[in-house]
């Protein structure tokens, strides 16, 4: 693999932050290092090329794909392309597109560049926009290609041509994309020896998730591969499944239901096209997170707490739920303002805090019938969302996560009432951030553990389709 795509790939990553969604597009998650202190990335000025092109999109795409190299979240890589450009919505959405394909798809095409050049292309656009450019034109079994490969070939010429930074390489662009497309079968079964091509997971992930799940590890790293769908969940406080699958047909979006509250719509769209949604009737969520606030068992008068609760997918299910006192707390002031945000679309109410679950200074001492805890984590179980997390987590910050949701663990308990629930929510696939976590848990307070799914792993299996989430529910014995 080319040293510079290696040596970003594996920059390390905040691995205090979680890396979770917040609706149907990614979360605003505080910018990493990297992101604060922008590269010597070329200014994104595309003054030469047509807005509406491939090449323009391509350029977005080379830029965000950049940032991620560098250790930047794709959707905050996304935000600044976004922000240093006047693309129109087709356009942004195009940059998305490329970018997500091309962070499921980076193993491959990398391995495919190192095989055809004597060195990594320079500058790092240049790698990322050749990384892009094989994206469209590698065929990925089962997916349509999005553009005709002339097509592609032409615009990545053109793309490279419209930056004073890859002008220089247009020819080359050319020819290495010319080449693919002429040697393809024999280019991709050379790379696809290599695990990191094959599966477009770095080495270390691939040998965990065989170590961990001996006979799922390949159905699960093939499920981080696929765009997921856009699954709703129904706020039952103002519509029912029933008439709001009515209310879909009607706007002519074919959807199933696929879980008491969950309706699978059968082709995305962005958020704001989705009926209902402005108004508070639904919030996209994934069908196996949507298992939490039953699992919670709320009652009306309840005091419940959810521990760490940004962007707020979660909080707003246990208000649909019941007429429950919640105190809503995150520890990341600009993920709070994503809980005020969600809360007033869906017009519920929490008492909203900033605050670090493992203390307890924003506490007043009242013990909780319910607590919610949601702990950060590696994020392994929704990289089919987040196809850039892969990248950027190393090997060992699952062991980092799970020593500080420990500590906010053991905190919480404190604050639950004799009798109490607590559950313990992830979506990370590592045992040691979800099954061990439980057990070491359980053992060290003597909690009861009742019923829970305990590890869903990833599957796409029509209407049984959810991302990775580890669920355990503890109860806290009588005095
Ligand atoms: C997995 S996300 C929560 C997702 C949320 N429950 C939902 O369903 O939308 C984990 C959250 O934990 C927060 N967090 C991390 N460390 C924390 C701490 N020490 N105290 C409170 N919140 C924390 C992160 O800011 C992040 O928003």
């Amino acid at each position: 693999m080319h040293p510079p795509s290696r040596k970003t790939l594996t920059k390390p990553s905040n691995p205090t932050k979680s890396a979770k969604p917040a609706s149907a597009a990614r979360p605003a998650r505080a910018a990493s290092p990297a992101a604060a202190q922008p590269a010597a990335l070329p200014a994104f000025a595309l003054t030469e090329i047509k807005p509406d092109s491939l090449a323009f999109s391509l350029v977005g795409a080379a830029h965000a794909v950049s940032y991620v190299l560098e250790g930047t979240a794709l959707p905050q890589a996304l935000a600044r392309v976004f922000a240093q450009t006047n693309a129109s919505p087709q356009a942004r959405g195009a940059i998305q597109d490329i970018s997500y394909r091309t962070m499921r798809q980076v193993g491959c095409v990398d391995a495919l560049l190192t095989l055809m050049t004597s060195k990594p292309p320079e500058p790092p656009l240049l790698y990322s926009l050749m990384c892009c450019a094989l994206t469209l034109i590698v065929k990925v079994e089962g997916e349509d290609a999005p553009y005709e490969d002339f097509i592609v070939v032409d615009q990545a010429v053109n793309a490279a041509a419209s930056s004073p930074h890859m002008v220089f390489a247009k020819g080359m662009v050319n020819a290495i994309l010319r080449r693919f497309l002429r040697e393809q079968p024999e280019l991709l079964a050379t790379v696809m020896k290599q695990p990191t091509a094959l599966w477009n997971y770095p080495q270390w992930w691939v040998d965990q998730c065989k170590a961990a799940y001996p006979q799922d590890w390949q159905a699960i790293l093939r499920s981080g591969n696929q765009a997921p769908p856009l699954t709703l969940r129904v706020n039952r406080r103002l519509i029912s499944v029933a008439d709001y699958l009515s209310m879909l047909e009607q706007a002519q979006m074919a959807a199933t239901q696929i879980g008491p509250y969950a309706v699978r719509l059968a082709k995305p769209v962005p958020v704001l096209q989705i009926p209902g949604f402005e108004q508070g009737m639904v919030s996209v969520q994934d069908a196996g997170a949507q298992l939490a606030g039953p699992l919670l068992d709320v009652q009306d008068g309840m005091r419940v707490l959810d521990a760490c609760a940004a962007p707020g997918g979660k909080t707003g299910h246990l208000l649909e739920l019941a007429d429950i006192d919640l105190l809503a707390l995150d520890s990341d002031p600009k993920r709070v303002d994503r809980i005020h945000e969600n809360l007033a679309r869906l017009k519920l109410f929490a008492n909203i805090k900033t605050g670090d679950a493992g203390k307890n200074n924003w506490w007043d001492g009242q013990v909780f019938d319910r607590i919610l805890a949601d702990v950060p984590c590696t994020a392994s179980g929704i990289v089919r969302r987040h196809p850039d997390i892969r990248w950027l987590r190393r090997k060992m910050d699952a062991v980092q996560l799970a020593a500080s949701s420990a500590r906010l663990l053991d905190n919480l308990w404190n604050m639950l009432k004799p009798e109490g629930k607590l559950l313990l929510v992830t979506c990370s696939i590592w045992p040691m951030e979800s099954e061990a976590q439980a057990v070491a848990f359980g053992q060290r307070h003597g909690a009861i553990r009742l019923d829970a799914p305990g590890q869903l792993l990833p599957k796409l299996d029509g209407n049984n389709d959810h991302d990775g989430l580890f669920y355990a529910l503890f109860q806290k014995p009588a005095v």
